[in-house]
């Protein structure tokens, strides 16, 4: 609890989903700063409709009832790009046109700091991820594990407020996504990020060591 008494972290408030007059599931949770909400279940059960309901940009196909807030502040119909969300998908999604540094300057808001300052917090996040050298590659040139720790450095440089990961390891062999899932959650627990992570893999849930919600079963406030 905040010096305010507003609650520190995220609060799902009873966030329902509804797709043609059925609700497909019904979230209630609390993630604190730096802790992992997993969110499990089979397939077409809403799971990534609840990832886009908390980024704020669920297709109107769905209805959406509940309210979101992140430290006590209510992002119920906030846009989108207004949240502070941070986003992590199965494919990395590099711009491709992009160099690995125009890449994660991308995520710089431009008043952080001048352009010198910009650059070298990119080379120095690179490095953070054992990347150091790699500001001009072309981003097609990395292996699986490189551009999921480009997308990492992406989004924790955008600032974000909390963070919301759809099945972002899958596509990673085993060890790769053992390291790159204990890179990811040690960033977001160092940053004190709340992580809303969707999965259908109970390493990753293990691994998260948070409360996990499975879909189609009952919740708790
Ligand atoms: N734009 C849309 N319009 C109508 N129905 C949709 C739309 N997008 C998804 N759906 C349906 O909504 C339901 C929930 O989809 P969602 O993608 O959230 O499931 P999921 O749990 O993430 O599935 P998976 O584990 O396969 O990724 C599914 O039945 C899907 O077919």
């Amino acid at each position: 609890m905040k010096p305010d008494g507003k609650t520190d972290g995220l609060h799902l408030e009873a966030i329902s989903i509804r797709l043609h007059g059925r609700t497909l599931l019904s979230v209630s949770a609390i993630v604190r700063p730096g802790d992992v909400l997993t969110i499990m279940g089979p397939s077409g059960s809403g799971k990534s409709a609840l990832l886009a309901s908390l980024g704020g940009f669920l297709d109107p196909a769905f209805s959406t009832t509940g309210r979101l807030l992140i430290d006590g502040n209510d992002l119920t119909g906030v846009a989108a790009e207004k949240r502070g969300c941070g986003m992590l998908f199965q494919d990395p999604l590099l711009f491709p046109h992009l160099s690995v540094g125009g890449n994660l300057l991308f995520g710089l808001t431009p008043s952080i700091a001048k352009r010198d300052q910009r650059r070298r917090m990119v080379e120095q996040a690179l490095a953070d991820v054992d990347l150091g050298g790699f500001f001009e590659r072309d981003p097609a040139t990395l292996s699986g594990g490189q551009k999921a720790r480009v997308a990492l450095q992406r989004v924790l440089l955008s600032a974000p407020r909390f963070l919301l990961l759809d099945e972002p390891f899958s596509k990673l062999d085993t060890d790769l996504r053992q390291q790159t899932r204990s890179l990811v959650f040690s960033r977001a627990k160092s940053a004190g990020l709340p992580v809303v992570l969707v999965t259908h893999d109970q390493a990753d849930a293990d691994a998260a060591g948070g409360n996990v919600v499975v879909i189609g079963e009952e919740t708790s406030p």
